[in-house]
Order: structure tokens, then C-alpha cells, then sequence
């Protein structure tokens, strides 16, 4: 049984089709990010889940049963919007505990409650206060916990870490990852952010122009990526096209052996960190160094090859300059052929 399954989602807005048979499957426990630029559908997504807003076609099912007509509160699924919606005149306390009063729980229940959640997102102490006198990271643990008070079987969040500065965004992702685990809650999680993706989801879906494009693990995604349009969105590679006939693939900048009989014209793509440069012997494909960007603890180059750019990402300790002559390798086995 799947948490969550959508089926064929459609949604329009003003005849502009947004979501376009989508489909997706979440199981229990599973973190899964929505991967996609700014615009492409994921918040819609969220809502449509979170019983926010209703999709004009598909079916989406919360623990096998069809959520279509069950209101808001009762879906079992909450969202963390972006920016918290905290309510500013409510204490921390309050803001935590407003989904209970709304359910008409007890006040002790809700106290118990409230000061458990309060421990939990490490927040002790702070109840008292407003949330204009909180930082970002703790208005954030205060979203979470007011989330987390309805015991929701899923966990939407939107863009969680896209208004906090970086170190603190390495200390909140490390912190909703580890609670997640904890409360093994299914989570679905939106961003724009490639890295973000790569590193906290158990799986991506990425989405574009309102389809999900691919659904694989993190390591599948970036290094399988089913089409151009994925391989794009996940980062900066190189294409390089040619034919490939009885074991060879020549290329706009070279011949190259390969493990492939087959015989075809394809596109190439070939990661920066796949290539690797060498000047102490004259083997490999000759090419000049046209920019360097040193970044400590790994160096980009961007380096001409016949008529040709190559991005390379090297994390070895020698740093070439601008203009220098170099030998590059590469093995198209490792290669991705579209
Ligand atoms: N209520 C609405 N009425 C009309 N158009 C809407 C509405 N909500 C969203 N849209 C449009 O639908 C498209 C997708 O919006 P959505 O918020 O889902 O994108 P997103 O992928 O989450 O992007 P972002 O990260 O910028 O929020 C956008 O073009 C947006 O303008």
C-alpha cells in the first residue's frame, strides 16, 4: 500500500493547463522531493494534495482511500508553506497548539501536546514567546511543530530552507531529515534547488512544465537522467555528438573507442567531474584553458577543444591557467547517449 498516489493529475487556471497528467507514488515513510524551476506546477501539486485546491481530472488516494471529497482537516496531510504563516499575534505555545483548539481538544491534552512538540523541534522554554522574536531556523521549527500537532500522516513541505541563509540551511535540512526518520512520516518536499534534492530525498520526481519528467533515486536522476531536458535541469554538462559504429565514436572533437557495437547517431552527455586534464605527456585530446574558477575545493574550466566548450570540474590539487595548453581524457563509457 502506497501513502500517497496520484493518478492522472490535471489542473487549469483560466484554460492555462498547469499539471499535466500527473502521477506519482509515495510510500510510507518515504522522503520524496518535487524537483522543478520556479513556476513549473509543484506548489499546485502540494495544495491539490493537502486538499487546498481541487484538480479538475485524476485521482489521488491518502492511505488507499480517495481523498477527493474529504475536507482539509481531515485528509491527514498538513503543509509548511515557505514563508511559516505563523500567526504574529499568537505565542509559540499557541501558534503549536491551534490545530487541537480547532479540533476542541482538552487544554490539558493540548499543553501535554504542545510542550512534547516543543522538546521535540528543540524549542524548549520558548513557548512564552511571539513569533517576531524568534529567528528563521526557530520560526521554522515552530511551522514544523504546528504541523506535526495533528499527527498527520504526510508532511508537505514548500521550499523549507529557500528563506534562510546558508549555514542555517544546512542546520535545518540536517534537522527536518533526522526528525523525519524519527517520526517516520511520509514527506513530500518542493524545490528548486538540484543540490537540495540530490542530498535529502530518497527519490526525485522532477518536474517540468507541469509533468513529472522522472522519478528515480537521487544517484539514478544525475547520472541516468532519462532525457536531455533532465540532464539540463540537473546541471551543467557537456553534449557532445557524433556516430557510433563498430566500437568507435567519432565526434565534432575526436575519435574515441567504446564498449558499444551498436551503431547510431547520438548525443553524448558526459559529466565536468568525468573528464580529467593532464599536461605531463602529449596523450589525450589537445585543448586551451579559456576560464578558471577556483573554488577550493574543486576548480572549474572551461576548456576549447577544436570549435568546442568542455566544462570540466577537477578536485585535483594542481590548478592550470588561463590560456594554458592541456590534455584532456575522457571515457565515454561512462557516458550517457540520448
Ligand atoms: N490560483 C491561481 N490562479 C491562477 N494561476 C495560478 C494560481 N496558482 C498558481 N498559478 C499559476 O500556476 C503556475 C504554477 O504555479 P506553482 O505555484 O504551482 O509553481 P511552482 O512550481 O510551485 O513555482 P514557485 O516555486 O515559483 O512557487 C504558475 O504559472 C502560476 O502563476
Amino acid at each position: 500500500m502506497s501513502q500517497i498516489e496520484l493518478k492522472n493529475i490535471n489542473k487549469s487556471f483560466d484554460g492555462k493547463t498547469i499539471l499535466n497528467n500527473i502521477s506519482l507514488k509515495v510510500e510510507e515513510g518515504e522522503r520524496i522531493s518535487l524537483l522543478g524551476p520556479s513556476g513549473c506546477g509543484k506548489t499546485t501539486t502540494l495544495k491539490i494534495i493537502a486538499g487546498l485546491l481541487k484538480n479538475d481530472k485524476g485521482q489521488l488516494l491518502i492511505g488507499d482511500k480517495d481523498v477527493s471529497k474529504v475536507p482539509v482537516e481531515k485528509r491527514g496531510a498538513v503543509i509548511v508553506f515557505q514563508d511559516y504563516l505563523l500567526f504574529p499575534h499568537m505565542t509559540v505555545a499557541e501558534n503549536i497548539g491551534f490545530g487541537l483548539k480547532m479540533a476542541k481538544k482538552n487544554k490539558n491534552i493540548i499543553k501535554e501536546k504542545v510542550d512534547e512538540l516543543l522538546k521535540l523541534v528543540k524549542l524548549e522554554g520558548l513557548g512564552d514567546r511571539y513569533p517576531d522574536e524568534l529567528s528563521g531556523g526557530q520560526k521554522q521549527r515552530v511551522a514544523i511543530a504546528r504541523a506535526l500537532a495533528v499527527d498527520p500522516k504526510v508532511l508537505l513541505l514548500d521550499e523549507p530552507f529557500s528563506n534562510l541563509d546558508t549555514g542555517l540551511r544546512d542546520e535545518m535540512r540536517e534537522f527536518i531529515s533526522n526528525l523525519q526518520r524519527k517520526l517516520n512520516i511520509t514527506t513530500i518536499l518542493v524545490t528548486h534547488d538540484k543540490e537540495e534534492a540530490l542530498m535529502i530525498s530518497d527519490r526525485i520526481a522532477v518536474m517540468l512544465n507541469g509533468e513529472i519528467k522522472q522519478i528515480d533515486e537521487p544517484s539514478e536522476i544525475y547520472k541516468h537522467p532519462k532525457s536531455i531536458e533532465v540532464a539540463n535541469f540537473l546541471g551543467n554538462r557537456n553534449y557532445i555528438k557524433g556516430n557510433i559504429k563498430e566500437g568507435k565514436f567519432e565526434t565534432e572533437i575526436g575519435l574515441f573507442n567504446i564498449d558499444n557495437r551498436e551503431q547510431k547517431e547520438v548525443i553524448a552527455m558526459i559529466n565536468p567531474e568525468d573528464i580529467y586534464l593532464d599536461n605531463s605527456s602529449n596523450e589525450g585530446l589537445e585543448g586551451t584553458i579559456t576560464e578558471v574558477r577556483y573554488a577550493g575545493d574543486r576548480i572549474y574550466y572551461k576548456i576549447k577543444i577544436k570549435n568546442k566548450q568542455i566544462r570540466v570540474i577537477s578536485n585535483s590539487d594542481k590548478v592550470y591557467r588561463l590560456n594554458e595548453k592541456i590534455f584532456i581524457h575522457m571515457d565515454f563509457n561512462n557516458g550517457v547517449f540520448f
